[in-house]
């Protein structure tokens, strides 16, 4: 995907460095992929809409201004495209990766270095790491949802927000969470899955 592309398939724009520091991501997650299995083969194809356009789904859908934690970052989806991003968009927001994968962490770290992005990353299990009082905890692909609220009970700030990227099935994660758990709901419907939403939640607290 070239910049001019990007720009209306993911509703911001973005420097000229920032949008190549985007694409030598890429080219890294596609170089380590076969070592380390970041992203499904058939879904490198399309990386730029089905990881990185998605990965800033997630961080447009709120203003940082504090602390980000993504947490089970992998490869980096969402966590180190939003880091590329605050850079240029949102300068005072600090951005850190938990990952407890070593070959994932030290990956995420080359990252950070190659685009000098200067997030964070904690090799770690996320249950393991010292609370983070984090702003905004974003996670993909890690866990249900009524798991990603016991992180967030641990790492979130009580005024901060999550922002799960979720599919087809989030109805029936958001009614079982719902047992044990209160919080006020922001569904986001996907731009590039209609049947797929980005949650942003607040208020959570145990039922
Ligand atoms: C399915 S991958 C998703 C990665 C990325 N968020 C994405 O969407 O491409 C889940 C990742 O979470 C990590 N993970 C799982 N449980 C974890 C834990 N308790 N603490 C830290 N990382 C964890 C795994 O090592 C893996 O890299």
């Amino acid at each position: 995907m070239n910049r001019a592309d990007f720009e209306p398939v993911s509703g911001i724009s973005v420097s000229r460095e920032t949008f190549s520091n985007l694409e030598r991501y890429v080219d890294l997650v596609r170089k380590w992929n076969p070592t380390i299995n970041i992203v499904s083969r058939k879904s490198l194809d399309d990386i730029w809409n089905r990881h990185i356009v998605d990965s800033v789904q997630a961080f447009t859908c709120l203003k940082c201004t504090g602390s980000w934690v993504d947490i089970g970052s992998g490869g980096g989806f969402p966590g180190a495209v939003v880091g590329i991003l605050a850079r240029e968009l949102s300068p005072n927001c600090q951005v850190t990766l938990i990952e407890s994968d070593q070959r994932k962490s030290a990956f995420l770290r080359n990252v950070s270095r190659e685009t000098s992005s200067g997030f964070r990353v904690i090799a770690k299990r996320i249950e393991d790491v010292e609370p983070q009082y984090a702003d905004v905890i974003s996670a993909r692909a890690l866990a249900d949802l009524s798991t990603l609220l016991e992180f967030c009970e641990r790492h979130l700030k009580s005024s901060g927000s999550a922002v799960f990227p979720k599919g087809v099935t989030w109805k029936k994660e958001v009614e079982a969470a719902q047992r044990e758990w209160k919080f006020e709901l922001d569904p986001i419907t996907s731009v590039t899955e209609p049947q797929a939403v980005i949650l942003k939640i607040k208020g959570i607290e145990r039922a």
